[in-house]
C-alpha cells in the first residue's frame, strides 16, 4: 500500500488515510495505487460496517490529485475518477473526515464518501478552471448528483472559494464541527452506523445512489427488500425491540 496510504481497522471501522501532508495529502499516481489496495481489501472483509477517508495532518484533507504527476504524465485524469469510482461504489457506508481545505479532486474524494464532516474555519475550491483543465465528465456528474446543478456550477463553473460555513450551508458538509470536536464526532457517527443492520444499510445506500441519479431500479429494490426480510437480522432486530435491548446484528 505504499508509506503514503496508510489503512487499519479497529471494530469494524476501516480508516483510510493520505498521509503525505507536506504535498497537502494530494494524491499522484503511488497514492491511487495505495488507495486502490486498500479498496481491494475492503471490498472482500465482510467484518468492515464503515469506512472513513480522512488526510494525515490538520492543515489538509487532500489537494487533489499530484499536479506534479498529472504534468509529467504519469497520472491521467480517468486514473483519478476510476479509483474515486471505486470509492463511491463501495457497498458499505463511508465518511469523510475532512480534517481540513480541500481543493480540486480532493473534494471528489469527499464527495465519493457518503457523508462529510468539515471543520470550521477551513476552506475549499475546485481549481480547474484556474487552470484551464476541464473537470473529467464523471466527476462532474458526481458534482450535480450529490450537490445539484447550481452549487456544482459554483463550484465548477465559477471556480468559487468557500469557507466551511458556505460549504456546509450548501450541503457539501453534512456535519460541521470546531477541530477539537472532529474526532468525537466522527467516533459518535461510525459507531452508530456501525451498530445498524449491515444488510439494510447496504441496500439503502445503494437505492438511495440511484434515486440520485434519476431512478429507481425497481427489480433490484424489490430483490434487496426480500433480502432484508429474510434477513436473521431482522429477526434480532425485531427481538431487541421487543426485549429493550441493543441489537448484535451479523450481516445475515
Ligand atoms: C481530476 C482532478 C484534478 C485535480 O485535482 S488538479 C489539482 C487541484 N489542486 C490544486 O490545484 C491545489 C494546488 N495546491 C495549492 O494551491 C497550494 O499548494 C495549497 C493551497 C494546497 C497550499 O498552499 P501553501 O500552504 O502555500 O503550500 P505550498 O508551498 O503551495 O505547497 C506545499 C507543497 O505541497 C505541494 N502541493 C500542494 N498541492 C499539490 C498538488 N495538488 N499536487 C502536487 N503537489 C502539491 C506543493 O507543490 C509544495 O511542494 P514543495 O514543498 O515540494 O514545493
Amino acid at each position: 500500500m505504499g508509506q503514503t496510504i496508510q489503512y487499519s481497522v479497529n471494530d469494524s471501522v476501516g480508516v483510510l488515510c493520505i498521509n503525505r501532508p507536506e504535498k497537502h495529502n494530494s494524491l499522484g499516481a503511488a497514492e491511487l495505487e495505495g488507495v486502490s489496495s486498500a479498496l481491494d481489501l475492503i471490498e472482500t472483509d465482510p467484518e468492515i460496517r464503515v469506512l472513513v477517508v480522512t488526510g494525515a495532518g490538520d492543515k489538509t484533507f487532500c489537494a487533489g490529485a499530484s499536479l506534479d504527476d498529472l504534468n509529467s504524465g504519469v497520472l491521467k485524469p480517468d486514473a483519478f475518477q476510476s479509483v474515486m469510482h471505486r470509492l463511491a461504489s463501495l457497498s458499505i457506508p463511508t465518511l469523510a473526515r475532512v480534517n481540513g481545505n480541500v481543493f480540486g479532486g480532493g473534494t471528489e474524494l469527499a464527495l465519493s464518501c457518503d457523508f462529510r464532516i468539515g471543520v470550521k474555519g477551513s476552506r475549499l475550491r475546485v481549481p480547474a478552471a484556474a487552470f484551464g483543465l476541464c473537470y473529467p465528465p464523471a466527476g462532474i456528474s458526481l458534482f450535480v448528483e450529490k450537490l445539484g446543478v447550481n452549487v456544482a456550477r459554483r463550484m465548477l463553473v465559477a471556480s468559487e472559494a468557500m469557507d466551511a460555513g458556505e460549504a456546509h450551508r450548501v450541503g457539501f458538509y453534512d456535519y460541521m464541527v470546531a477541530r477539537d470536536e472532529l474526532d468525537e464526532r466522527v467516533e459518535e457517527l461510525t459507531l452508530h452506523i456501525a451498530g445498524l443492520a449491515p444488510l439494510a444499510t447496504k441496500a439503502m445506500k445503494e437505492l438511495v445512489d440511484q434515486a440520485g441519479r434519476g431512478s429507481i431500479d425497481i427489480a433490484r429494490a424489490t430483490e434487496l427488500a426480500r433480502q432484508c426480510e429474510e434477513s436473521d437480522d431482522l429477526q434480532e432486530g425485531f427481538a431487541a425491540q421487543r426485549e429493550k435491548r441493543m441489537p448484535q446484528f451479523s450481516g445475515s
